[in-house]
């Protein structure tokens, strides 16, 4: 049995016959503890829908996805929402992302209270300050801070910071580099790396960065109109790709990275 096994993943968007589209059609994949999965495709293919899916956030229509051997789709609400603190996700924007009137200190604690994790206070404020020196933010200083106050690079760490305080199993990692410059986005794929080594989280990294995807992504799943056409070792798909779609996908991306080094 797999960490993680997704089967016949399906889903639907739109009510009406007319409206009705299938952004993901049938896909199915494996993961392993402490893997880490990218996951690449042209915008629209459907790679954001999987992460929402696994983070609980969007519901399959069909499918049935396995996590640790308990099946998600199957779970009532409320256990789904019990399990959720297994599953983190960081997400693109870290201006968006973060309320600009809580304090670093509350948005940290906030996943810990909503999944009851640590009643006591004091306890939950030892809790955050770990939290934030696993992101290299030094608690004394950026506690109070609102997230105004923070660079771009330092909002995106409180971000990780968020998903990392309930020390999660998983964290879907959706395009969380793409609003940073060149050297932040290797510091955060550093930082990622580094919480996946000593705490053995594993990740599914969606991106169109192939580049990153080189030595931080064990394997690579490529999606196409909300199909898997092709997936394997990072170095073989983006090196030896032999799938005609991700020959050109790679080609495309790499055009456009070079296009805005
Ligand atoms: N809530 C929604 N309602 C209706 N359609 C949606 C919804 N969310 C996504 N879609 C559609 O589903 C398809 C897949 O979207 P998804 O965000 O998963 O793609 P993606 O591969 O992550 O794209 P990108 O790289 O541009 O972020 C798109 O055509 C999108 O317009």
């Amino acid at each position: 049995m797999s960490f993680i096994e997704i089967e016949h993943l399906m889903k639907i968007y739109g009510h009406s016959k007319s409206d009705k589209v299938a952004v993901l059609k049938d896909v199915s994949f494996t993961m392993e503890q402490r893997e880490i999965v990218g996951l690449i495709g042209a915008s629209g293919a459907g790679k954001s829908t999987i992460g929402k899916i696994l983070a609980g956030l969007e519901m399959p229509n069909k499918g049935t996805i396995r996590f640790d051997g308990h099946d998600l789709t199957k779970m009532s609400g409320r256990e789904r929402r019990a399990f959720s603190k297994h599953i983190a996700m960081i997400f693109q924007d870290p201006y968006e992302s973060l309320s600009p009137r809580m304090k670093i200190r509350e948005l940290v604690e906030e996943p810990l209270i909503i999944q009851q994790i640590e009643r006591d206070k004091q306890k939950r404020l030892n809790i955050v300050r770990e939290a934030l020196q696993v992101v290299s933010l030094d608690p004394d200083k950026y506690l109070e801070r609102y997230p105004h106050e923070l660079s771009g690079g330092e909002r995106q760490r409180v971000g990780v910071a968020r998903a990392f305080v309930c020390k999660p199993k998983l964290i879907i990692a959706d395009e969380p580099t793409s609003m940073l410059d060149t050297s932040l986005r290797l510091e955060l794929i550093a930082l990622l790396k580094s919480m996946n080594e000593q705490y053995g989280i594993s990740y599914v990294f969606v991106t169109h960065d192939i580049a990153l995807t080189k030595g931080f992504c064990d394997r690579i799943i490529v999606l196409h109109e909300g199909e898997i056409v092709d997936e394997g070792m990072t170095d073989d798909v983006i090196n030896n790709p032999t799938h005609p779609f991700t020959k050109a996908l790679i080609h495309a991306l790499l055009t456009l990275e070079g296009a805005h080094e």
